[in-house]
């Protein structure tokens, strides 16, 4: 796509998740380039889910905004909890399946950190969700597994898929489940300065 004013700085999506670019679609945003980062992502001894998130989207915004100096760096970062307990991305089926046993039938929370960083510096929001599953017989969980939508995602389930039948009601932002809070994302890049329009 040609930019109007090449001068304006370019949006960089520092994240492999292919949600994050649909989500930014959505809102008419196209980033001009999609750079991962590559970072740590263990939490520290009792930290914090909100601040969990928090920590995770500004680090990955700020390894690549060293590569991207004079352009815009959007990332974000997605953390579930169950109670006192972090659920990360599932290693394989069968904590695919330990995971929803225990999302089965409760509520759970969804904490999703957004950073943005243009010249240095950085702002970022945290959103929680709450969201509550239905109890889950054994058939349910073990089709779910078998369909593979739980790879790749924190809590072992993507709210946008088959999944979305489990939740009897969620209490936030259904984008910030899905991976990136869209309402905050947009004004996030809006106070950093950078427009749409130059994209
Ligand atoms: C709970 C939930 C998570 N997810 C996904 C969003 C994120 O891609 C993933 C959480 O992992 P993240 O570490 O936030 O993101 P990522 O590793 O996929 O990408 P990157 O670090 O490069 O930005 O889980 C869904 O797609 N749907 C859901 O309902």
């Amino acid at each position: 796509m040609s930019r109007p004013d090449a001068s304006a700085p370019r949006l960089i999506l520092a994240s492999s998740s292919p949600r994050r670019i649909e989500l930014l679609a959505q809102i008419g945003i196209a980033p001009d380039l999609v750079d991962p980062a590559d970072i740590d992502e263990t939490p520290l001894k009792a930290e914090a889910p909100a601040r969990l998130a928090q920590r995770l989207a500004c680090s990955k915004a700020a390894v690549v905004a060293e590569r991207h100096p004079d352009d815009v760096v959007l990332a974000a970062d997605t953390v579930v909890a169950v109670g006192r307990r972090l659920l990360e991305k599932p290693a394989d089926e069968a904590e695919a399946i330990r995971f929803l046993e225990l999302l089965s039938g409760r509520n759970h929370r969804v904490f999703t950190g957004v950073a943005v960083i243009r010249s240095g510096r950085v702002s970022w929001r945290v959103v929680e969700t709450r969201v509550s599953f239905k109890p889950l017989s054994r058939d349910e969980i073990a089709a779910y597994v078998a369909s593979g939508e739980w790879r790749g995602k924190a809590g072992g389930y993507g709210i946008q898929g088959r999944a979305a039948a489990f939740v009897s009601r969620i209490v936030g932002s259904h984008p910030a489940v899905m991976g990136l809070p869209l309402y905050e994302a947009a004004n996030l890049l809006r106070g950093s300065g950078w427009r749409a329009e130059a994209a």
